[in-house]
């Protein structure tokens, strides 16, 4: 990754039809640009009926690693990471305008089908979701979606329990009910069906704070392994966990703008915005 200067803007031949938006009055501070950015947001407005969640979004999530969302509740933390994989589609009254790039396509044009965008950007939820199925049966839910044959199901689903750190502890139990395990073995369940279709990137929404502090910890570890192969795009409350996991971070401000966006070590030590420190040191939010 290679950030930008404060307001400086890097070419960007994937979003050839994106403006300079980042050089506007509203534009973050730090570098809302980045040159291995696998998806790129311009001017993204986000709109529940007549309210308007967020304004004029202008950020560069790098591949392979843990970008946070940060920001006091209701500021378009979620709504944000909802417009990545268009799960905002499911709510009837929300409307974006603006573009959303991954890999330099919109995913908001016409020919974009968002199941296919959802295998490629999967989602965690704040609270652990696991299908009444078999833990088995949970990781290969979205290959046989896929048609996957046995064999290869098989192999990807141990895969994709390894790599959630969760094999180990389940290995002698893959025919029991997902149900049946604690909420931080749930939690890393839900983790390894989201990325048994072999997703790109996964959209987190506070996976921990459902938690208790030692699953807690499981799950920030996991994070950072996580960024070795995937992009990670990570909503959460505690800017601890922000601070220790994430490598850019974006702060969100009250009425959905982005205020902020750095790399974590500036954000945390040395925010450009008098309100992104008030908001850092607990004087608001
Ligand atoms: N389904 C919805 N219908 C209508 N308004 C919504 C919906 N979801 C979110 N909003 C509104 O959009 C704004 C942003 O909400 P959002 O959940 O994205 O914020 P957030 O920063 O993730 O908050 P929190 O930290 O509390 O989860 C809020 O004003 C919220 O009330």
């Amino acid at each position: 990754m290679t950030a930008n200067g404060p307001q400086t803007v890097a070419s960007s031949e994937s979003s050839g039809s994106a403006t300079d938006a980042a050089m506007t009055d509203d534009a973050p501070l730090g570098s809302p640009r980045v040159d291995d950015a696998v998806i790129e947001s311009r001017d993204l407005d986000v709109y529940y009926g007549d309210d308007q969640a967020l304004h004029g979004i202008n950020m560069d999530i790098p591949e392979r690693k843990v970008t946070a969302l940060i920001g006091p509740s209701g500021c378009g933390k979620s709504t944000f990471l909802r417009s990545i994989n268009r799960m905002n589609d499911l709510i009837d009254i929300a409307r974006v305008d603006g573009d959303l790039y991954f890999h330099g396509k919109d995913v908001y044009d016409d020919d974009v089908d968002p199941v296919a965008l959802r295998r490629k950007i999967g989602m965690v939820f704040q609270k652990p979701n696991p299908f009444p199925k078999s833990i088995f049966d949970n990781v290969a839910y979205g290959l046989r979606v896929q048609g996957k044959d046995d064999g290869d199901v098989e192999k990807k689903v141990r895969t994709a329990l390894e790599r959630a750190a969760l094999l180990d502890e389940v290995e002698d139990q893959l025919d029991s009910s997902g149900l049946d395990l604690s909420g931080g073995q749930q939690q890393r369940l839900c983790i390894a069906r989201a990325i048994a279709p072999d997703p790109e990137v996964i959209l987190m929404d506070e996976p921990a704070s459902a938690l208790d502090p030692v699953a807690t910890s499981k799950i920030e570890d996991l994070v950072e392994e996580l960024a070795e192969e995937y992009t990670v795009v990570i909503v959460t409350h505690n800017m601890q966990q922000a601070a220790r996991i994430s490598d850019k971070t974006a702060v969100f401000l009250t009425g959905g703008h982005l205020v902020e966006f750095d790399d974590t070590g500036k954000i945390f030590e040395n925010p450009e915005s008098d309100r992104v420190e008030d908001y850092i040191t607990g004087k608001f939010g």
